[in-house]
C-alpha cells in the first residue's frame, strides 16, 4: 500500500449530473437543468413533483459519495494516493467549486471521471463543455484528461450481469426489459464520431448483461424520461407504452433493468420503481426491477482499471476499445456528441 510516486495524474474529478438536497433547491436545480433547452414550464412543474415525492431530495449526491468512497478505497489498495474531488453541472457542488479545491490544493494533472456510461450530447459533450467553462475561469487551470465512457467495459457489464440474475431469480421466465433514459432523436443521430452510439452501445451492453447473467431467449429495450416538446421526436417506445404492448401479447411478469443507469437517480426510483410499476399494477403484469451498477464490487473495480490505463498504469485487458476511443483526449473531436443547439459551444478534448 505503498504511494506510487509514478501517477502521471494528481487528481481523479468525477463529474456528474447533480440533484437538489431539499424541497427549497428543486426549483433552482430545475432552472440550471434546463437553461436554454427549451422544454416546457409544464413538464418542469411535473418533475418538480416528481423530486417532492421524494421529500425534495435528489438520490443522486448520496449515491455519487458512495461511489467516490468505495473507488478511493480501491485506488489506494492498489498504491494509489489520487484524491477523488467531485462537481455537478447543475447543483451543488458544482465543477467551479470542486476546481477551486483542486487547484488550492495544488493539483494540476487531472483525470475527469462522469457518471454518464455512454457516449451522448448529454453524456458527453455537455460535461465536456461545463468542463471548459468552467476552466476558463481560471488564470492558471489545471491540465484536464477524460478517461473514457465505460459501458462496454467488463465491470459495468458484470455489475449489471449480477443484478439481472438476482431480479430474475425473483421472477423466473419473466421477460427483461433493458431501459435508459430517452433522448431527442438528433441527438442520438450525433451520438459518438459516427452517431447512433448511445443506442448501440445500449444493444451490445444489454446483449452482454443479458448472456452474463446466464438468459435465454428474448430481451426488449424500451426508454424512460422523455421530456421535451411533444412534438419533437425522441427515442421510443416509453417503457410504459412497451408495458401495454406486452400485456396485449399475454406477458405477466417483466423484469426492468435500468442499465442506462449507473446508481439509482430519480429516474429509476420515480419513473421506474414508481410509475413503471403503476403501469405494471394496473395491466396485472408482475414486475421486478434489476439493481443498477451502484458500489458493486466489478464496477468500482472496471473504474479503477479504467483509471489506472489512462494513468499508463496498466494496460486495456477488460476495458472496451470504443471507450478507449472516446477518452484520454481521443474523442472524434468537434463532430463528436456534437451540440446541435450551440455548436461553437467550447469544449475540453
Ligand atoms: C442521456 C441522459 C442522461 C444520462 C447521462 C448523464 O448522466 O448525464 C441523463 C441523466 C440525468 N438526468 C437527470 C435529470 C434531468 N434530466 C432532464 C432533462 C434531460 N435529460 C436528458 C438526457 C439525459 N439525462 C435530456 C436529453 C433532457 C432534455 C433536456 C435537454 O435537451 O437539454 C431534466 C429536466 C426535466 C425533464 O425534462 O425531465 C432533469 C431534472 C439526472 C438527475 C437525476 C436525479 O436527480 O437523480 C440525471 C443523472
Ligand atoms: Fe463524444
Amino acid at each position: 500500500m505503498s504511494e506510487n510516486t509514478t501517477d502521471s495524474h494528481d487528481a481523479i474529478l468525477l463529474v456528474s449530473f447533480g440533484g437538489p438536497e431539499k424541497p427549497d433547491e428543486v426549483i433552482d436545480f430545475l432552472e440550471n437543468v434546463t437553461r436554454g433547452s427549451g422544454i416546457p414550464r409544464e413538464r418542469l412543474a411535473t418533475v418538480g413533483e416528481h423530486y417532492y415525492l421524494f421529500g425534495g431530495r435528489s438520490p443522486i449526491n448520496d449515491q455519487n459519495k458512495a461511489l467516490m468512497a468505495a473507488l478511493e478505497a480501491e485506488l489506494v489498495s492498489r498504491g494509489h494516493q489520487v484524491p477523488v474531488y467531485w462537481g455537478n453541472r447543475n447543483w451543488h457542488p458544482f465543477i467551479d467549486e470542486a476546481l477551486d479545491q483542486l487547484v488550492a490544493d495544488g493539483r494540476r494533472q487531472v483525470l475527469m471521471l462522469s457518471t454518464s456510461a455512454y457516449p451522448s450530447y448529454s453524456g458527453c459533450r455537455s460535461y465536456r463543455e461545463a468542463l471548459a467553462e468552467s476552466l476558463a475561469r481560471l488564470p492558471d487551470p489545471p491540465q484536464v484528461e477524460r478517461i473514457g465512457h465505460y459501458g462496454l467495459d467488463d465491470g459495468f457489464v458484470a455489475a449489471n450481469a449480477a443484478a439481472l440474475q438476482a431480479a430474475a431469480a425473483q421472477l423466473p421466465g419473466a421477460r427483461v426489459v433493458f431501459v435508459t433514459h430517452s433522448i431527442p432523436t438528433p441527438m442520438e443521430d450525433s451520438a459518438g464520431p459516427d452517431g447512433q452510439a448511445y443506442t448501440a452501445w445500449h444493444r451490445e451492453v444489454a446483449e452482454r448483461v443479458f448472456a452474463r447473467a446466464g438468459l435465454e431467449g428474448e430481451w426488449d429495450f424500451a426508454y424512460c424520461s422523455r421530456s421535451g416538446r411533444p412534438t419533437d421526436p425522441w427515442l421510443e417506445p416509453d417503457v410504459n407504452d412497451h408495458l401495454e404492448q406486452l400485456h396485449e401479447q399475454g406477458i405477466n411478469s417483466v423484469v426492468l433493468a435500468p442499465i442506462g443507469f449507473i446508481s439509482d437517480h430519480m429516474e429509476v426510483i420515480y419513473d421506474l420503481d414508481t410509475e413503471a410499476r403503476k403501469t405494471c399494477e394496473r395491466l396485472g403484469i408482475e414486475m421486478v426491477r434489476a439493481a443498477t451498477a451502484g458500489t458493486h464490487e466489478a464496477f468500482v473495480r472496471g473504474l479503477a482499471d479504467r483509471i489506472e490505463w489512462a494513468m499508463g498504469a496498466r494496460g486495456p485487458e477488460g476495458l472496451s476499445e470504443q471507450g478507449n476511443q472516446l477518452g484520454r483526449a481521443r474523442c472524434g473531436g468537434e463532430g463528436c456528441c456534437r451540440n446541435l443547439r450551440r455548436p461553437e459551444t467550447p469544449a475540453i478534448d
